[in-house]
């Protein structure tokens, strides 16, 4: 049996929802430009990849963010963290280059139209 026809509104929900995915692709793109820069100025200053201060403040920060929005703020914090673990993953591996001599002390410009 054929399923029913999508409906016209659902169609016109899904443009809306394709241009909110293409938002967030590109808002994701340019924050780990942000946290690619903050890696190798923490290598470079003997700072470690993880700054737990911080953390705490994004997450009482977004919480407050997410109620006052509607949105879930477990689901929000979720999210927080599985970004925050990758950009750790890589100012962990951006540590290890430097550590092992494979990039010099000249931290490469941030290019935020690339
Ligand atoms: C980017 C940083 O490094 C880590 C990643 C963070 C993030 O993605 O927001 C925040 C804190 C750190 O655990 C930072 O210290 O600002």
């Amino acid at each position: 049996m054929t399923p029913p026809a999508v409906p016209d509104e659902i169609l016109g929900l899904r443009r809306s929802i394709d241009n909110i995915d293409a938002a967030l692709v590109h808002l994701l793109a340019e924050r780990f430009k942000m946290t690619e820069r903050v890696g190798h100025l923490k290598a470079v200053g003997g700072l470690p990849p993880a700054d737990p201060a911080r953390d705490r403040q994004q997450i009482d920060r977004l919480t407050a963010m997410a109620t006052e929005a509607g949105l879930d703020p477990e689901f929000a914090e979720g999210f927080r963290a599985f970004i925050v673990a990758e950009v750790i993953r890589h100012h962990e591996r951006i540590a290890a280059e430097y550590a092992a001599g494979h990039l010099e002390g000249d931290v490469p410009a941030l290019d935020t139209f690339a």
